[in-house]
């Protein structure tokens, strides 16, 4: 991949496309699949770095998986819950699902497991998943005792029990504990402790764990039951396209004042993040939701309060709408944003200002003012999300550049030939 990369601008943008399969869903269903007993065909499913981690890892503790990179198909023989380790090491790069349910997954097994990525993964907190899977009886600790990674478990299967889970900094240790669950010894109990951020994430969780054929117990997204020793069944499961990366051709509608439908996706897709269109109707944009399709056409855009806590992969894009709307929008909800690829409040604020924005940083979000566009060598922090969502400035306003664009393949390796695509600019 080239070192940087000038957008063009275009005019108003119509089109369709349907964006690679979703991050969220390919990872549960590989994990699902791998402890599964029998064959399971998963179809639709993203090719990525951020899935790569996750094969790679799933096949080191003996499941077989085939990957059919063409047909976007994954064929997983799932071990039943079964596998050692012998001094086994698991390099997750800078995926944060790959490593919270892993690190919970590996807790079932039998042997040492060590669990590390880049130096931006040892600063992202994993410590609440370990004191929760330390009170369901796993020999689990961080290498350095500051509650990141490298992760150390020394496993023989997860006696079970109850457990408190903070949910105030992600929500993936709540999700990464209920996967694993069904093959502890005995019945699981857990109850969120405080704030849950991203809650859609963890409703995703339950549908799919019972879509794999297990029992569980849930109260409104705070307390859940899970029987222990019971078995996921293999299964063909079709995925859906991801839903945070449509966010960037609805916003590329909303900016341009063209028109894009997103084909796979509905207002009752598993992802929370097609909520994302609801924000841009609130700031003017007209939404028809179809039965198998969402489209955006862009109109006036005006600024917005929103709290974005069950959307926060979606601030990016929604940020660089505001750029294009009168009066300021003021986002909230998001403190936890601060904790992954990157600090997604402070340096977000910090390239909305370089393209003309002032910003107003708060604890959990921002207030961002448009000013005039200005041109802008936009710094990516090797965050694909920033480099996603501010190519769409670039999409109006001449002269922006986004740096270290290769950083896009850890969800979506093909997402500026597939901008050029429906720009017509390819
Ligand atoms: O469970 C998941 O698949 C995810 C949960 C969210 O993380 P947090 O729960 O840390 O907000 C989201 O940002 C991430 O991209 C995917
Ligand atoms: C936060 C993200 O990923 P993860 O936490 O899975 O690394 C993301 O994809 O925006």
């Amino acid at each position: 991949m080239v070192a940087e990369i000038e957008i063009a601008p275009c005019g108003p943008i119509t089109g369709s496309i349907r964006p690679p399969g979703s991050k969220s869903l390919t990872n549960r269903a590989l994990i699902i699949a791998a402890l599964a007993e029998g064959t399971s065909l998963l179809t639709g499913a993203l090719e990525s770095e951020d899935t790569e981690v996750m094969i790679d890892s799933l096949r080191r503790i003996g499941v077989k998986i085939d990957h059919d990179a063409a047909a976007h198909t994954l064929t997983v023989c799932g071990n039943g819950g079964t596998f050692a380790g012998d001094n086994m090491e698991m390099f997750i790069a800078n995926s944060g699902t790959s490593m919270r349910f892993l690190t919970a997954l590996a807790t079932l097994g039998e042997g040492n497991f060590r669990l590390d990525g880049i130096a931006r993964m040892r600063e992202r907190p994993i410590g609440d998943l370990i004191v929760a899977l330390q009170q369901l009886g796993a020999k689990i600790r961080t290498e350095h005792d500051n509650a990141c990674p490298p992760v150390l478990v020394t496993a023989s299967g997860l006696p079970g029990g109850r457990a408190k889970i903070a949910g105030n900094i992600s929500s993936q240790y709540l999700s990464g504990l209920l996967m694993a669950a069904p093959y502890a010894q005995g019945t699981v109990e857990l109850e969120v402790d405080g704030e849950l951020v991203s809650q859609p994430y963890v409703r995703m969780t339950t549908h799919i764990m019972r879509d794999f054929g297990v029992d569980l117990e849930e109260n409104d997204c705070r307390r859940f039951v899970i029987p222990g020793q019971q078995t996921y069944q293999a299964r063909p499961y079709a995925i859906e396209p991801d839903a945070s990366a449509a966010s960037y051709f609805w916003g590329a509608a909303a900016v341009s004042g063209g028109k894009v439908t997103v084909a796979g996706l509905s207002r009752d897709a598993l992802q929370g993040d097609v909520g994302f269109c609801d924000a841009l109707a609130q700031m003017g944009c007209q939404v028809d939701y179809q039965a198998d399709s969402i489209t955006v056409t862009g109109q006036p855009l005006h600024g917005i309060e929103i709290d974005m806590g069950e959307i926060s992969d979606t601030v990016q894009t929604l940020a660089a709408v505001a750029l294009f709307a009168t009066g300021p929008t003021k986002i909230t909800g998001v403190a936890h944003n601060r904790h992954k690829e990157t600090d997604r409040i402070g340096d977000l604020a910090c390239e909305l200002q370089k393209l003309g924005a002032t910003v107003e940083e708060l604890p959990d979000g921002m207030i961002i003012t448009p000013g005039p566009l200005r041109p802008a060598r936009i710094e990516t922090y090797n965050d694909h999300r920033m480099a996603m969502s501010l190519a769409l400035v670039g999409l109006r306003q001449p002269g922006v550049v986004i740096l270290n664009p290769g950083c896009t393949s850890k969800t979506y390796p093909l997402f500026f030939e597939d901008l050029a695509k429906i720009c017509g600019t390819s």
